[in-house]
């Protein structure tokens, strides 16, 4: 054996004794030599697991981007305790269909801690998203036959065209003007689009009596959300013991939220088309406060999600001109504008991680996943994922258009089932098609009436859903 032959196998053999050693005494502190039938996981310390390394990679704002680091470190499913939480992030569409398979006949959902905290301390009872066990069956099960069986936006067509036209002629002053686009306006536009889709054509006959109140509620849950986010940097807990700024506005917002929702909601129901969605949740038997609570976080919820997606749509549009134009030429190209509002969602989905407890243990992917154990589904990895859509990163909505010779059924998919921006199972998204209606509806009027330019790149921070990084900004100019 020559010398440095010799020198480099001593100093294997020296590292290996020192593996060895590191394995066997440090390991069960830090989870280097873990048990084979659990998920891999990285190094962490006890109590706050890996937090430091989030916060080192940017913090909450950055966890899509550090977690889809760790897919690729780890393979897709791994265990990670960030803070004293354990958790199993998985990203394979298969694993997914599986978790959704065993979720039971209540699934349990992962709630905000603030707006948890909120609820027991100030005694709010709250609706769909916030409801769990046999109480959640009922309600779901008649919201799943008005909302998702039947189409909540049929016969509405006039309705919701006068929205989004109104919308149009607000953005009309930005002509051959450079703009930085303003969230509040999208707020806007969902509750009203979604106000009149639960009362029915009579919005038209009482729109100036609910402006006032659509105009405030779009900006307290703008100011909700926005002190959501802030409150994300410590636990909940803390931030109310110590009554800090961000709790005191996040109660105060919430509550302004909550009170004007409900004065606005009895009006609805007082002034609603016999034949909507509303008079028909009155009829069931619940007890009207009850449809109050659904009906006010039907509209709570609704608008966060869709805005932001809204907002990300006109960013898309605005880079991509030759989509634009193609759509331009057909507006009644229905395919495109699916296909636009899906690539939206596959890039952006608003629901970033969804989240499931399972009440028994079960085995994911081979591993096994004790009970109530925290199972996330990352859906931005797996949206993203060259496996499942080549050219993950690029903005194609033609990647939509049926192709039935593709084993996908789509022209640019892999394996569609890789994004499932409503979730899926029984506590899928209830406002899937009160949102598309309005997303469809959007891309058609704006392309119609506008040529987009987004005149300069930003990306994803997280902000319970993803939001720009850096003010989008939009140069309009009349389409001919
Ligand atoms: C772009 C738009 C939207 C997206 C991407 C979206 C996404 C989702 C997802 C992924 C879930 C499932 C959460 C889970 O499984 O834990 C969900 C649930 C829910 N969504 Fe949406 N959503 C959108 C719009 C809306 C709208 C417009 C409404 C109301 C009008 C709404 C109301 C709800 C409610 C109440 C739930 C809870 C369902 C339950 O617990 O049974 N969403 N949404």
């Amino acid at each position: 054996m020559a010398p440095l032959e010799k020198i480099f196998f001593a100093l294997q053999w020296i590292l290996r004794m020192i593996l060895t050693f590191l394995k066997s005494t440090l390991g069960k502190l830090i989870d280097i030599d873990r048990r084979t039938d659990e998920p891999p996981s990285p190094m962490g310390l006890p109590v706050v697991g890996t937090l430091f390394s989030l916060i080192a990679a940017g913090g909450g704002e950055y966890l899509h981007l550090y977690i889809d680091k760790r897919h690729k470190q780890l393979g897709k499913i791994f265990k990670e305790a960030i803070g004293p939480v354990d958790a199993v992030f998985v990203s394979d569409p298969k694993l997914i269909k599986t978790i959704y398979s065993l979720e039971g006949k209540h699934p349990k959902h992962f709630l905000p801690e603030p707006w948890v905290l909120y609820n027991e301390k100030y005694g709010s009872k709250r609706g769909l998203y916030f409801m769990d066990d046999e109480e959640w069956r009922l309600h779901r099960r008649i919201l799943n036959e008005s909302l998702l069986r039947s189409d909540p936006n049929a016969g509405l067509e006039d309705v919701h065209d006068h929205i989004l036209s109104k919308f149009i002629n607000d953005w009309q002053k930005h002509i051959n003007n450079e703009f930085t686009v303003d969230e509040h306006c999208f707020y806007k536009l969902s509750i009203s689009f979604f106000v009149a889709s639960m009362m029915g054509s009579t919005y038209l006959d009482h729109e100036k009596l609910f402006q006032e109140d659509i105009e405030e509620l779009a900006s307290f849950i703008h100011l909700i959300f926005v002190e959501s986010c802030n409150l994300q940097l410590l636990p909940a807990k803390l931030s109310a013991f110590l009554n800090l700024p961000a709790w005191r506005r996040f109660v105060d917002y919430v509550k302004s939220a909550l009170d004007l929702g409900k004065v606005l909601t009895e009006t609805m129901m007082e002034k609603c088309d016999e034949n909507s969605f509303l008079a028909k949740l009155m009829n069931e038997d619940i007890p009207k406060d009850n449809v109050v609570r659904v009906v006010v976080d039907l509209i709570l919820g609704g608008s966060d999600t869709t805005s932001n997606t809204i907002h990300w749509i006109a960013y898309e549009l605005g880079r991509n001109v030759e989509v634009q134009n193609k759509l331009a030429e057909n507006t009644k190209n229905a395919s495109l504008v699916r296909g636009i509002v899906r690539e939206t969602l596959r890039l952006y989905p608003a629901a970033i991680f969804i989240a499931r407890s399972l009440s028994d243990d079960a085995i994911i992917g081979g591993y096994r996943v004790p009970a109530k154990t925290w199972l996330v589904m990352s859906s931005y990895t797996s949206g993203r994922n060259q496996e499942y859509f080549p050219n993950p990163d690029e903005f194609w909505p033609e990647r939509w258009l049926k192709d039935e010779t593709k084993p996908s059924g789509y022209t640019g998919v892999l394996d569609a089932s890789a994004s499932t921006p409503y979730g899926m199972g029984l506590r899928s998204c209830i406002g899937r098609r009160m949102s598309e209606a309005l997303m469809t509806l959007f891309v058609k009027k704006i392309v119609t009436n506008f040529h987009l330019v987004s005149t300069c790149e930003t990306d994803i921070i997280l902000r319970l859903v993803p939001v720009p990084k850096t003010p989008v900004r939009l140069l309009l100019t009349e389409r001919k």
